[in-house]
């Protein structure tokens, strides 16, 4: 605003005793088109807060997410040569990296209006200085607004303090971030994440991980705790053994299906499912697993995590985002052998692609464990476990029971934990997925180290009938007793207690 108004000549003009209103006409901003580069947090306030000033705006940022340009009435160009020629008032918003430094000199400058107004308030050395100082003197660029200087202070009758003493330019000394609630939410902002992260939880903003832009994360955050909890349920209710576990042998395929399969980045997404994974069986102290470390704990364990995202199934059960996680027990086995070993921690699979979607009836192989879920409401639901069809919230502990799907089931385990004084929360019936075959086993069950699940089966000699799952939210603890007591040819094939 300042720029375009000439408040910085206007102001030393008027403070020298002076009354120069003809020669200090400024231009509006309302209708004039603002070439924005680089849209990330700082890129894209600015453009919401020109949008309200009526201003047009376009931008130039290879690595920004399209869908939050959009939403933000910026339109995206291909090209910062594209930009330039548009541009009314250029502004910078990226970091001072290679691809960055002096990125508007002599040749960019000169393929601007002469009329345009340049603001850099991002970092110096992204503008030459000399080069600016030279459109500026020669009338090719109107006006320019400066925050950021090649050197700080800038060293007296270099380019930048000659740029500084310039009528046609206002220059302040990197006072961008300093007011008083900057520097209070910046503070705050650092105190928070420390304690997030010493709490466990992701990193928002480290220096060594992608950008994930704020909203995006809200969108992530629900799927982030759905994918903890597929994990864990994973380790605690699929895994077929502590042995196999510990060994981590198995490969996962975690497709990301619907709106989630737009997302810039899903580390995220892989850091919480490595977390889930571990968590039943590594010692607290060494889970501070995080978008920056889970690659590497990932594959220290042995690991294998291959992601895949999928635009389809918008309409699968109604949800607009659906998580897959299908765990198979062999490396070696043919569908993962087609796929080289760097391909298993690709975090980049083509969006829209088919490979990666879940294969299901005839393609599942016997050792192929599948867990899948979505968000509705913020809340996270497990849609399928195992060969089962459900819908339950993966939260608290929860007795999982597979039985012959016949009458009397349901008193049969309600009888017992009530006599065992357990109060049961919720109860979930959940009958074979429509894709399943009858009788097969699917290897549910497990007992996993810190978690007092130990399965056995009863009742094997009736393998031809229709079995289900019952899923129960209890208070408190289930004794391994009364889990026992659950099993036999009246009650339940298998029962294994989890906790999430
Ligand atoms: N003057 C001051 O006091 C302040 C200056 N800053 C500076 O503003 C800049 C932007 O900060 P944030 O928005 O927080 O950063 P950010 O990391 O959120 O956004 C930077 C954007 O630049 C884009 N980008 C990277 N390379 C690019 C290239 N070659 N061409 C086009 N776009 C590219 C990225 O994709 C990203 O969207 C930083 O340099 C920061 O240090 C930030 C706050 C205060
Ligand atoms: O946050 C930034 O990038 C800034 O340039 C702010 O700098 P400061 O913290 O005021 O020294």
């Amino acid at each position: 605003m300042a720029v375009a108004r000439n408040i910085g000549d206007a102001y030393a003009s008027l403070k020298a005793g002076k009354w120069e209103r003809s020669r200090l006409v400024g231009v509006e901003v309302k209708g004039k088109t603002l070439a924005i580069i680089g849209l990330g947090k700082v890129g894209l306030t600015v453009a919401r807060i020109a949008n309200g000033l009526g201003m047009n705006l376009i931008a130039y940022d290879p690595y920004a997410n399209p869908s939050l340009a959009a939403a933000a009435s910026v339109d995206l160009l291909p090209s910062l040569a594209e930009l330039l020629g548009k541009a009314d008032f250029l502004t910078l918003h990226t970091p001072l990296i290679a691809s960055t430094k002096g990125m508007i000199g002599q040749a960019e400058l000169a393929s601007m209006k002469p009329t345009a107004r340049i603001l850099n308030v991002a970092r110096g050395g992204m503008i030459d200085e000399t080069a600016l100082l030279s459109a500026l003197e020669a009338g090719t660029i109107a006006g320019a607004g400066i925050d950021v200087f090649t050197t700080e202070p800038p060293v007296a009758d270099s380019p930048a303090a000659r740029l500084i003493a310039h009528p046609k330019v206002v220059a302040t000394p990197h006072l961008g971030a300093s007011t008083v609630e900057a520097q209070e939410n910046v503070s705050i902002d650092v105190c928070t994440q420390v304690l997030s992260i010493l709490s466990g939880s992701l990193p928002r903003s480290a220096v060594n991980a992608p950008i994930i832009l704020p909203e995006e994360y809200r969108t992530l955050q629900p799927f982030v705790l759905l994918v903890e909890k597929m994990g864990s349920l994973y380790t605690q209710h699929l895994a077929r053994s502590a042995a196999q576990t510990q060994s981590y042998r198995t490969t996962f395929d975690v497709t990301y299906e619907g709106s989630l399969a737009t997302l810039n980045s899903t580390q995220p997404l892989f850091a919480a499912l490595v977390k889930g994974l571990l968590t039943p069986i590594t010692a607290a102290e060494t889970l501070n697993i995080n978008i920056v470390n889970a690659e590497l704990v990932a594959r220290e364990r042995g690991m294998r995590i291959n992601e895949s995202r999928s635009r389809e199934s918008g309409d699968k059960e109604g949800y607009s985002s659906f998580v897959t996680l299908r765990a198979r027990r062999d490396p070696r086995s043919p569908s993962a052998s087609r796929r080289s070993q760097d391909q298993y921690f690709s975090t980049s699979a083509v969006a829209g692609e088919k490979a990666g979607r879940p294969q299901r009836s005839g393609q599942d192989t016997e050792q192929d464990h599948v867990i899948a879920g979505f968000v509705s409401n913020n809340t996270a639901y497990i849609s399928r476990l195992g060969r089962f069809s459900t819908s339950f919230v993966p939260q608290g502990v929860l007795l999982i029971c597979r039985n012959y799907d016949s009458p009397g089931k349901i008193g049969v385990v309600g009888g017992r934990l009530g006599r065992a004084g357990v109060n049961i929360r919720f109860m979930s019936v959940a009958p074979l997925d429509s894709d399943e075959g009858e009788g097969e086993e699917d290897g549910v069950g497990l007992g996993l180290g810190k978690v007092d699940s130990v399965v056995e089966a009863g009742g094997q000699g009736k393998g031809r009938e229709k079995e289900a799952l019952m899923i129960l939210g209890v208070d408190g603890v289930v004794e391994d007793s009364v889990r026992r007591d659950l099993i036999g040819e009246d009650g339940v094939l298998e029962a294994s207690v989890v906790v999430l």
